[in-house]
């Protein structure tokens, strides 16, 4: 098992639950939809695993260690998030190269012939890497990001929201990209998103969160998911 979250509960000062007694898990490669309505706990959750936001209780374990705070760096090591605002997760002072160079300080140095490489995989021209975050379209600034979460050659990658503003050829793009990652270099993928075609489009098996509540999972069999919650089966029905 690639990750675990153990039985995670989450208030915060309000005294509202945002997430009640949330099981989750992921097979090393495995690519795992999280749906539900807006303001369900989904971001909550993907923070709470990435260490961004603290867990009331409950345990996150990678590899079978548990990860806290303190051992943070090897979670940093293996998982990656990326989330819906690309501009913001790019410092707009930076050039594309050295925002794609920043995470991998601590690593031997990459060769320019590797970034090559890298950016025809994600469909960047070679000349994005002299460019500042707003010179560049809202795909291309998606794309870098991507980019700059796959060259630590992360286990798991955390999707939140990443496609949701951008045209649909272009998430289609996004997508299709996603799959080869996760063919290429066995990377697992917990996407979370609204867009459930694209949840059904992607992913393996899905996880539906109502109020901080996992209500329902599900494998794809034959293209669809086999859901048996009701509240599940109506926001699926309700794609059309
Ligand atoms: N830092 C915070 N302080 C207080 N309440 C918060 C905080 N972060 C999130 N919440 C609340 O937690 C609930 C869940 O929010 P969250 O962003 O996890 O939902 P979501 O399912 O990701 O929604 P969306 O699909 O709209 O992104 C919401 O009611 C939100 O107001």
């Amino acid at each position: 098992m690639l990750l675990q979250v153990e039985n995670v509960s989450k208030s915060f000062h309000r005294g509202q639950q945002v997430l009640q007694h949330v099981n989750v898990y992921i097979g090393h490669g495995e690519i795992v939809g999280l749906v539900g309505e807006s303001g369900s706990g989904k971001s909550t959750l993907a923070k709470i695993i990435m260490q961004l936001e603290k867990a009331n209780q409950g345990h996150i374990h990678l590899n079978g260690k548990p990860i806290t705070k303190k051992n943070c760096q090897s979670l940093y090591e293996h998982c990656q998030l990326i989330f819906q605002n690309a501009t913001a997760a790019l410092n707009p002072m930076w050039t594309v190269r050295e925002s794609l160079l920043e995470p991998l300080q601590h690593k031997q140095s990459v060769s320019n012939d590797y970034l090559h490489i890298m950016l025809k995989k994600v469909k960047l021209p070679i000349s994005v890497l002299s460019c500042l975050p707003n010179e560049l379209s809202g795909g291309e600034r998606q794309r870098v990001n991507l980019l700059r979460s796959i060259l630590v050659e992360p286990k798991l990658l955390v999707c939140d929201e990443i496609v949701s503003s951008l045209d649909r050829l272009i998430q289609r793009e996004i997508i299709d990209l996603l799959i080869s990652l996760n063919k290429e270099q066995n990377m697992a993928i917990l996407f979370i998103s609204h867009d459930l075609k694209a949840v059904t489009y992607l992913c393996e098996r899905v996880y539906v969160m109502k109020d901080g509540v996992i209500v329902d999972e599900s494998k794809k069999e034959q293209g669809v998911f086999r859901l048996t919650n009701n509240y599940a089966q109506k926001l699926f029905q309700a794609m059309g």
